[in-house]
């Protein structure tokens, strides 16, 4: 598992790079606030279950933060496809990982990148069981969108934001309710 972190923890800060050069700026841009950033491994377990539709399951989320790096062991995460608004199960695919964006690369982007809405079900075949490593700036690092995308065409559509700022909206708000932390990022 240490070595899955480290390596996965070097993946995470080059795709990162790759994210920014996309954008048309420096691939160092962030590298040293990643450095200096937070990790976290989350391994799930979702026992197959008789009624998966009676279960509680992962409820739809977007994920904190720059990116997670998922590998799984069968089927069940379904993403939301914006473009018609319908949940799309991400196919099985032994050995791949998945890389998953999150709200801060879209506060980062101006929204060029969107914060992929997620959620798991359960079923009644197997048990499923994966693990997800999230990357994080530092607690109270704000993440801000890059000047260089913000201009009278592309005004500034988020307000920027630390870890910590999430845990104080997780402590006021209810996300199983629906309540998004990017939502509460948009300017009017
Ligand atoms: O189990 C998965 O595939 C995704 C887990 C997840 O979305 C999370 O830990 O935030
Ligand atoms: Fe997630």
């Amino acid at each position: 598992m240490g070595d899955y972190a480290v390596k996965t923890r070097h993946l995470a800060i080059e795709l990162m790079g790759l994210i920014t050069e996309s954008l048309g700026i420096d691939p160092k841009y962030l590298e040293t606030k990643m450095e200096d950033g937070m990790q976290v491994l989350v391994v799930n377990c979702y026992p197959k279950c008789p009624e998966p539709h009676m279960a509680l399951r992962l409820p739809p989320h977007s994920d904190y933060s720059c990116i997670t790096i998922v590998l799984h062991s069968s089927r069940g995460l379904e993403i939301m496809d914006a473009s018609d608004d319908t949940w799309r199960l991400v196919p099985e695919l032994h050995g791949a990982l998945q890389v998953h964006i999150r709200d801060h690369v879209e506060v980062l982007s101006n929204g060029l990148y969107k914060s992929m809405l997620h959620k798991v079900t359960l079923n009644n075949e197997r048990t499923r069981v994966s693990i997800a490593s999230l990357y994080s700036l530092e607690m109270d690092e704000k993440m801000a969108t890059v000047k260089e995308l913000i201009d009278d065409e592309h005004p500034k559509k988020y307000k920027e934001s630390s870890f910590n700022d999430f845990l104080d909206f997780l402590s006021k708000n209810d996300i199983t309710e629906g309540k998004s932390f990017i939502e509460s990022l948009k300017n009017n």
